[in-house]
């Protein structure tokens, strides 16, 4: 029996997928596997019972994935599950920076009770307009999963748009529409755009990347998406920018206390997942491969170790391994079985950075005392009984 926490609420979808083999409790503690949304667990304890962490979304900043490595932990995220509501929310970002209809909608509701609201909307809508977004130049920074669907939203909706992402994968080179002009540096996008949208991760590269000296060089009046995370901007120089007008909106997912009620401020109760369509999406991909990584020791979308996939285990015993990615491991891990006399039918050793796992299918059951010497390889992590 695999024991779940949800540490945010997970779309039943999902949930539902889990068989009669997993019992859902209350505490992290107990658990085996983990479902989290944006929780953080850096400040948690991390409990030798847990084998896995699954995030039902793409950001992975709320996890210490080091911590989770070293403690045998694998983590994954779901890729593309929630990338199209994101890219939805955007499409309404650009229009809410281009046109006032936040500012024209709060004020309507402060006149409603008037009898006269319908002059004096005609009266007073002139201090609510906007400019069209066709034909202006998107920037959009981050051509992953997200970045990729708005780039192509852009340019449906006829804006000349921009794109730079220094490490694209083949796969969104593929889906990214030919009309996306590829820029060779973020200064050359800052200077050319009149909206621009980022969807990268946060990590220390992009931390405050939005700064007093980037906003500088950006055009006067530009508007700033952003769908990604808070600390990719500098809330200080943002405001500055806002008051002096280099910055005409800034749209954010995000709200702190230092942005909330800025004059220029849209600020969003992070909305860009919360549609049920990307809920689900992510709910069934992150139980799919916490349930295939928890049943065969297969590893799908992790971010902290390699993907690493032997199907179902058909043999008598199956042996998972998670250890440092150090020279010698799989000599002494071949050698501790010969010494028990197992033969081993089948294996696979994948890395990622300093961290590796081994899946291996032997003839036998796993005994014991196989299991103990193993464990007792310096460099091993965790060492789990799959069969
Ligand atoms: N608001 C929300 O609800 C919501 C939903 C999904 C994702 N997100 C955030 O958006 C981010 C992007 O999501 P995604 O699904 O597109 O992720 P993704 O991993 O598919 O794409 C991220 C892209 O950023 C690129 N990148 C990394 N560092 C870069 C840099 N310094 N400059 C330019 N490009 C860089 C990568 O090469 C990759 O292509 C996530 O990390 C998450 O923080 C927010
Ligand atoms: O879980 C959510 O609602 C937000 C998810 C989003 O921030 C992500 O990084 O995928």
């Amino acid at each position: 029996m695999f024991k779940i926490n949800c540490l945010n609420q997970i779309a039943n979808v999902g949930l539902d997928l889990f068989t009669d083999n997993y019992e859902m409790v209350d505490s992290f503690n107990e658990a085996n596997a983990v479902l989290v949304r944006s929780s953080s667990l850096h400040d948690q304890e991390l409990p030798r019972t847990i084998e896995a962490i699954a995030r039902a979304g793409a950001g992975v900043n709320n996890i210490p994935l080091d911590k989770c490595a070293e403690n045998g932990i694998v983590v994954f995220n779901t890729p593309g599950a929630n990338a199209n509501g994101v890219k939805e929310i955007v499409i309404a970002a650009l229009m809410m920076a281009a046109r006032d209809i936040i500012g024209g909608i709060n004020w309507v509701n402060s006149v409603k009770e008037d009898p006269e609201v319908a002059k004096l909307v005609e009266k007073n809508k002139s201090k609510f307009s906007g400019r069209e977004i066709k034909g202006k130049k998107l920037g959009v920074i981050g051509l992953g999963a997200v970045g990729v669907l708005a780039a192509n939203a852009g340019n449906k909706l006829e804006m000349e748009v921009y794109g730079f992402d220094p490490f694209i994968s083949v796969n969104a080179a593929w889906k990214l529409s030919k009309y996306i002009k590829p820029t060779k540096s973020l200064e050359e996008l800052y200077q050319e755009c009149d909206f621009i949208t980022v969807h990268v991760p946060l990590t220390d590269k992009t931390k405050e990347m939005f700064n007093k000296e980037t906003l500088a060089i950006m055009k006067d009046g530009v508007s700033i998406l952003n769908f990604s995370r808070d600390s990719l901007v500098n809330d200080d120089d943002m405001i500055e920018a806002l008051k002096s007008g280099k910055v005409h909106r800034y749209v954010t997912d995000f709200p702190n206390p230092k942005v909330c009620g800025v004059q220029g401020v849209i600020a969003i109760p992070h909305l860009g997942a919360s549609t049920n369509e990307s809920e689900d999406n992510c709910a069934i991909m992150a139980v799919e491969q916490l349930m295939d990584y928890l049943e065969n020791g297969n590893i799908k979308n992790s971010v902290n170790y390699a993907n690493c996939d032997m199907g179902v285990c058909t043999l008598a015993g199956r042996l998972a391994i998670n250890h440092r990615n150090i020279p010698n491991m799989l000599s002494q891990f071949t050698s501790a079985f010969a010494q028990e006399n197992i033969n081993i039918s089948d294996m696979t050793n994948k890395s990622k950075g300093q961290w590796a796992y081994t899946l291996i299918d032997i003839e036998s059951s796993s005994s014991d005392c196989i299991v103990k010497k193993i464990r007792e390889i310096n460099g091993v992590l965790k060492v789990r009984v799959i069969k």
